[in-house]
């Protein structure tokens, strides 16, 4: 599998954020897009994700599943975790599957995995942040996409959540996945840097 971006351009607001953005990921690979703040780190994640259009360009996954476009492909992990507060942790869980389709893996499970097999009945307005980005963590496990679209994923987490994510990049990358993470942090695991926007 691989994902190529040829020649892409990115207008917001009607300002040019960058132009003539050249990048590939394979299987197996970790990208960290870096770059200064406003740079487009995040318009980036949102073009490959299909949640914006490139004002120019090409972004094309080849050796995916034919009969799925990108986005079908894609998990866009936010930084803002989406969530619903009065909705309790299982509940926001089940929503995102619903809202995602395909095939899902057991719930709990991924629950137990992240670390919030204790408060799967807990509103998610009372979540900590470290705890939202678990819940939101969750998601990448109960539905199962190639391509992980990351913004800003350890925020918030503490040591051993940062190593439990790491954990989970690992054994996605070894099971032919891609992670394109937008990150002013060091990822935690081997990765190809994307700079964009000239040096931060
Ligand atoms: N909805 C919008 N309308 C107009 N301009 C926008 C919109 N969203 C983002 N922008 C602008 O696009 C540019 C790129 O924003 P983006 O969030 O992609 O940057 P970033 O590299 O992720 O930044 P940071 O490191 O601060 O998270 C910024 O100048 C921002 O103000």
């Amino acid at each position: 599998m691989q994902l190529s971006g040829r020649g892409v351009v990115c207008v917001r607001g009607g300002r040019e954020v960058f132009s003539g953005l050249d990048f590939e990921a394979v299987s197996g690979e970790a990208v960290a897009v870096v770059g200064r703040n406003g740079s487009g780190k995040t318009s980036l994640l949102r073009l490959i994700a299909g949640l914006l259009i490139p004002a120019g360009g090409t972004i094309a996954l080849a050796g995916g599943d034919a009969e799925l476009t990108l986005p079908e492909q894609c998990h866009y992990l936010g930084h803002r975790d989406a969530l619903k507060p009065a909705l309790s942790v299982a509940e926001n869980l089940s929503f995102w599957a619903d809202f995602l389709g395909g095939e899902r893996s057991d719930a709990a499970k991924s629950l137990a995995i992240v670390g919030l097999d204790h408060a799967t009945h807990l509103p998610a307005a009372f979540l900590s942040a470290g705890q939202r980005r678990r819940l939101s963590l969750a998601r990448l496990l109960t539905v199962r996409r190639p391509v992980w679209l990351l913004d800003e994923p350890t925020t918030a987490l503490d040591v051993a959540g940062q190593e439990m994510f790491e954990g989970l990049m690992r054994e996605h990358l070894a099971r032919g996945g891609m992670i394109i993470a937008a990150t002013h942090a060091p990822l935690g695991i081997d990765s190809r840097e994307l700079r964009i926007g000239g040096s931060a």
